[in-house]
């Protein structure tokens, strides 16, 4: 079977910082892979170096079989894989409108049939036509990240990179988002890459993931694993203290 996504060998040096080292990891079609770990592990570098945002010294990227080894990406390439940022609040615009913020991805990718797409994508992600002349900067943080989800959806691309999507956004629209997300998954068959620092969010969305510390990975498993608790590396087990001790407080 060839992998939506392979990442093998891949590794990221900010001068003479190595960020990411040698990470490997394989995500088949339609699966959802979630990346935790602490701050600082490589989780967003590694979505990154594979966006195209941080240039990987070494390694190589495979997306539907097809090998890149560098950051150099093809407009083609953006319209297999989008990334959805963690702050809506900083990834889109708050001086354009919902509407010049989707055509914008229509006209570099060449579609036609312009409003037909915008009402379409406004209306999979609950917002419907009446959002569409808004600025950015008059909608909620959960209506921004809404709009983002149909930004990145808009061009149909088959993988989804998920940057704590929803960790900037109240507690009670979390699950909103979260829920979208899945449904468009399902929807539409897409393949995410997720991270998150919420265990619970992963083990929600995710079939398996990753855990990361230091730039590398530490351990792949399934979600299967992780409730049942088969872990192998401590320090997957401290995470998972780490977040029962939190929720526990809350
Ligand atoms: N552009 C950059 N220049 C220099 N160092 C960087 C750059 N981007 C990230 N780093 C460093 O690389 C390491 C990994 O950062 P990264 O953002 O990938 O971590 P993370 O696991 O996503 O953390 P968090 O959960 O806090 O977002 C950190 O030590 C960070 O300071």
């Amino acid at each position: 079977m060839t992998h939506a996504l392979a990442v093998d060998r891949m590794s990221v040096r900010f001068e003479d910082f190595l960020a990411l080292n040698e990470v490997s990891l394989t995500v088949a079609p339609g699966e959802s892979f979630g990346l935790v770990g602490e701050s600082g592990s490589g989780k967003s570098t590694l979505l990154r170096a594979i966006a195209g945002l941080n240039a990987f010294e070494s390694g190589i990227l495979s997306i539907d079989g097809r090998a890149y080894s560098d950051a150099s990406r093809a407009k083609s390439f953006y319209r297999t894989v989008q990334m959805v940022f963690q702050d809506p609040y900083g990834s889109l615009h708050p001086r354009q409108t919902v509407d010049r913020l989707l055509i914008e991805p229509l006209l570099i990718h060449g579609f036609d049939d312009v409003d037909r797409r915008i009402a379409r994508a406004l209306d999979e992600v609950g917002l419907g036509s009446g959002f569409r002349f808004r600025y950015s900067h008059q909608l909620s943080g959960g209506q921004r990240q809404r709009v983002a989800i149909a930004r990145a959806l808009i061009v149909e691309p088959k993988i989804l990179l998920l940057d704590e999507p929803t960790s900037a956004l109240d507690a009670s629209i979390q699950a909103e988002i979260l829920n979208l997300l899945e449904e468009m998954r399902k929807v539409r068959g897409l393949t995410f890459l997720m991270v998150s620092h919420d265990l619970a969010v992963i083990s929600h969305m995710c079939d398996r993931l990753a855990v990361m510390r230091g730039g590398e990975v530490v351990e792949t498993l399934t979600v299967e694993q992780l409730r049942r608790r088969e872990v192998s590396a401590d320090y997957t087990r401290q995470l998972m203290v780490a977040s029962e001790g939190f929720r526990r407080k809350v």
